[in-house]
């Protein structure tokens, strides 16, 4: 038997495993079963997780900012196992790299093959890859064994500017490694590099180095402008091939940033190995690093210039949560304690029975009812939704979030604002921006929002003295931004065909009060819109 204990595979035996899919969890439930050639140990039959991975194949930093530690550290902190193949040992401190000692070709071809046949990561990264050989051993390792994703950070030279891998190596790079890579994330300097050494000084220089690094082969592109001269914004430009996507963000002010290039990377291929789009992965892993950027502004380490990054974000952060999905935006209830009140339901029976009658996220909008009482149907409702996988947000009240550990909150124009709620849920929460204009949906993508509610699309008696925006402001805010976007406002089910008839790809839904909580029957309601819904996207 190959036998699993709660969280992680104690034996895996791949060739026998059944796999299955646990309340639309991503995570993968993975069943024991008869295996003649291992006899012990012998617990239960359950179903047990198992648990994403990520391989890093990088170098040792011995004061474990950057390198092999920085990934481990990045990975345990976004709840995903790392293994490591280790290609260099370097002695380094918060000073800088006293001595490189490379790992010979062979031996690493060796880890390789160890972790490759046997423990079958999802996603590769690499960093330090110190002699072409390496890169050759690798490239050949992952023809023999494929992975779901390969992160390539283009690692060159150490923060305090000791050379990590010479020039030499650059061909190989792009004639073998990039061509295989799925993201790979340069920093101005390594982009440079990978370009014969021009030089890139600006955003627009940044844009163009990504699409030139694209050309090379990767799927996608992250180039880091950390490094900008003239910035005081940190700045990054993503490239997936045909859309251009700038990522902007304040800089904190800490001098422990060393292991951020590394930590990035190894996030983005947490996020990946969890079962997030490209996208999302490079979002969330941005957030990440600021906040581990934000909780390491004060803490002492070494009496260098650079100190690391505080990965493990005192262990604050909740990762075991399935990343958010725009499609989770589809039916989206958003409940009215008054409607309820009239229909003779509390808040936590009308979310039972929207759930049942098929909606796909829920928010909780309670105008009139005591805190006390909206934090104890939170965290009552929340429970219901975790059991059926469906994420719950809260109405305008962060504090209401926090306390009850919610998955995220909806904010509009007049409550508080998205960066500082997205700094005080941190950056796996789900936020949503109420959008009416191109200009509320660019400052919400900058602040860091996951998705857009734009409306009311038709007039509404639900919410007092709101502008109709109708299908064509709609549209126009849905063309203008790159964020999913769910209508709201009067709609039910004789017009939520005209409004997914749009046919803009990133409309994902429509956000429903009235039709569903001001009727007699929740159930009924949201299985005849769901109906609906489901023969508009056909
Ligand atoms: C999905 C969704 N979209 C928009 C809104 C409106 O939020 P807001 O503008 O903050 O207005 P109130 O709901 O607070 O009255 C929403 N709640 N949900
Ligand atoms: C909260 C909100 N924001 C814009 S319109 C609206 C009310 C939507 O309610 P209904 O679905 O009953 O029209
Ligand atoms: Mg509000």
């Amino acid at each position: 038997m190959a036998y699993f204990c709660t969280q992680i595979p104690v034996l895996l035996n791949p060739g026998v495993a059944c796999i299955k899919s646990f309340h639309q969890y991503r995570f993968l439930h993975i069943k024991a079963m008869q295996d003649d050639k291992v006899s012990t140990p012998t617990p239960s039959d359950e179903c047990m997780v198992r648990v994403p991975h990520v391989l890093t194949v990088a170098g040792s930093d011995s004061g474990a900012g950057a390198g092999i530690q920085a990934d481990l550290k990045a990975c345990a902190a976004r709840g995903v196992y790392c293994s490591t193949v280790i290609t260099a040992v370097t002695a380094q401190n918060t000073v800088g790299v006293q001595g490189v000692n490379i790992v010979p070709e062979d031996f690493v071809a060796e880890q390789l093959r160890s972790v490759l046949s046997d423990m079958h990561p999802d996603v590769v990264k690499t960093g330090m890859l110190p002699s072409i050989g390496i890169v050759k051993t690798l490239c050949q390792s992952l023809k023999e064994f494929p992975v779901q994703a390969l992160v390539v950070d283009p690692v060159m030279v150490s923060t305090s500017g000791h050379t990590l891998a010479g020039p030499s190596i650059l061909d190989s790079f792009r004639e073998e490694l990039l061509p295989m890579a799925d993201i790979v994330t340069p920093n101005l300097k390594e982009a440079s590099a990978l370009l014969g050494g021009v030089p890139l000084e600006t955003i627009a220089d940044m844009h163009y180095a990504a699409k030139a690094i694209h050309d090379i082969g990767p799927r996608n592109v992250l180039v880091k402008g950390g490094d900008l001269p003239a910035s005081l914004d940190a700045v990054d430009v993503f490239y997936d091939g045909k859309d251009f996507y700038v990522f902007q963000s304040s800089r904190i002010m800490t001098p422990n940033t060393h292991g951020t290039g590394c930590t990035l990377a190894s996030s983005v291929a947490a996020e990946l190995a969890k079962g997030s789009q490209m996208l999302s992965a490079v979002k969330v892993a941005k957030r990440y690093i600021e906040a581990a950027l934000s909780y390491s502004k004060n803490i002492a380490i070494g009496g260098g210039r650079q100190g690391p990054v505080d990965h493990l974000l005192k262990l604050k952060s909740n990762v075991q949560r399935r990343p958010f999905d725009p499609c989770d935006l589809f039916l989206y209830a958003v409940t009215d304690s008054r409607m309820n009140k009239r229909w003779g339901r509390s808040i936590v029976d009308a979310v039972k029975a929207a759930i049942e009658g098929g909606a796909t996220i829920i928010q909780l909008r309670e105008k009139e009812v005591e805190t006390s009482d909206f934090l104890e149907a939170a965290k009552a409702c929340l429970k219901i939704c975790r059991v059926h996988g469906v994420p719950l947000l809260i109405n305008d009240r962060i504090d209401v979030a926090l306390a009850s550990d919610a998955d995220g909150v909806h904010i509009g124009q007049s409550d508080m604002p998205a960066h500082v709620a997205r700094a005080l849920l941190g950056p796996d929460k789900i936020i949503g921006v109420s959008c009416k204009t191109p200009e509320h949906a660019l400052q919400a993508w900058i602040d860091g929002a996951d998705y857009i509610g734009s409306g009311g699309v038709y007039p509404t008696t639900t919410k007092e003295n709101n502008k109709t925006i109708g299908l064509d402001g709609l549209k126009t805010v849905c063309l203008s931004s790159k964020l999913p976007v769910v209508a709201i406002g009067g709609i039910g089910t004789s017009n939520a065909q005209a409004i997914m008839g749009l046919g803009v790809p990133n409309l994902k839904g429509v956000a429903v009060v009235s039709a569903l909580f001001d009727r007699e029957c929740v159930l009924t309601e949201t299985r005849k819109l769901l109906e609906v819904l489901k023969e508009s996207t056909k």
